[in-house]
């Protein structure tokens, strides 16, 4: 069995997700194919000009209308925190890798990508920062999977062979051990059998200030 997780968040229940807008989602799947297009171009080879007017003139038609960081940021951590505009996944969020996890029966959390030229490092590889955001990321499902929750604190990653661009990667982690607040999590990257990054966090219950309520705090991931 697999359950896509985000939506809705077996064994630890979230609050529902924001109805989603569906012009922002569509502005940001729009924005997520010019990253792609536009990291894709090589010099010279497709006249920009009337291009890079047309992109400014959607950012001049836009740029005003926007709210102050601190009005979004309340919204964003109303009801369900800010699971539709985290950074990876995330479909209110343009940087965002597109990223889809899924639990599993055996209390791991897959995911599977295929990452662009945008987060290339290596040639023709992924950056190991990118490999590293989402890790972390999905660690935090995999502890939520496995019924705990927490802060990020300390975690190490080994990259073993490189990650290769344009090509399906499955990422996995799943909860090694728990002891009070701690809980220690791992992760893998693989392309096809191939293992690329291997990687443990320590996680610790913690809770945060939630912006724009100032009576109340979050435990990071629990969308409070
Ligand atoms: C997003 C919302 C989604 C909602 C939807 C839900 C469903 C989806 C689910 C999930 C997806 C989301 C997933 C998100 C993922 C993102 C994760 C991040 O990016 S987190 C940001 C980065 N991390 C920080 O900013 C922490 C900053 N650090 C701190 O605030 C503190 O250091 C903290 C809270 C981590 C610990 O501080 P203390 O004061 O509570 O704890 P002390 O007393 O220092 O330590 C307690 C024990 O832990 C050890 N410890 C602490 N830090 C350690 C370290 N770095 N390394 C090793 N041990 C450490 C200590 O030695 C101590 O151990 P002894 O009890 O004595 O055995």
């Amino acid at each position: 069995m697999r359950e896509r997780l985000g939506d809705t968040f077996d064994p630890i229940a979230v609050p529902d997700l924001p109805t989603p807008d569906p012009d922002l989602d569509r502005s940001v799947a729009e924005l997520r194919r010019l990253r792609e297009a536009i990291a894709g171009l090589a010099h010279s080879e497709v006249e920009l000009g009337d291009i890079a007017d047309r992109l400014a003139e959607a950012a001049d038609l836009l740029e005003p209308r926007v709210p102050e960081p601190a009005r979004r940021l309340e919204a964003m951590w109303t009801g369900a925190g800010s699971r539709r505009a985290n950074p990876v996944g995330g479909p209110e969020n343009p940087i965002a890798p597109p990223v889809r996890f899924f639990g599993c029966d055996d209390g791991s959390v897959t995911a599977e990508v295929t990452l662009g030229l945008a987060y290339q490092g290596p040639p023709g590889c992924v950056h190991g920062g990118i490999s590293a955001l989402i890790i972390d990321h999905m660690m935090g499902f995999a502890n939520h999977w496995g019924g705990r929750y927490g802060m990020t604190a300390h975690y190490e990653i080994d990259y073993r062979s490189p990650t290769p661009l344009l090509r399906p990667l499955t990422f996995r982690s799943w909860v090694d051990e728990v002891d009070g607040r701690k809980t220690w999590t791992k992760a893998t990257i693989h392309a096809g059998d191939r293992l690329c990054v291997e990687a443990r966090g320590l996680f610790l219950e913690a809770s945060v200030a939630v912006p724009g309520h100032p009576d109340r705090r979050s435990t990071v991931g629990d969308g409070a």
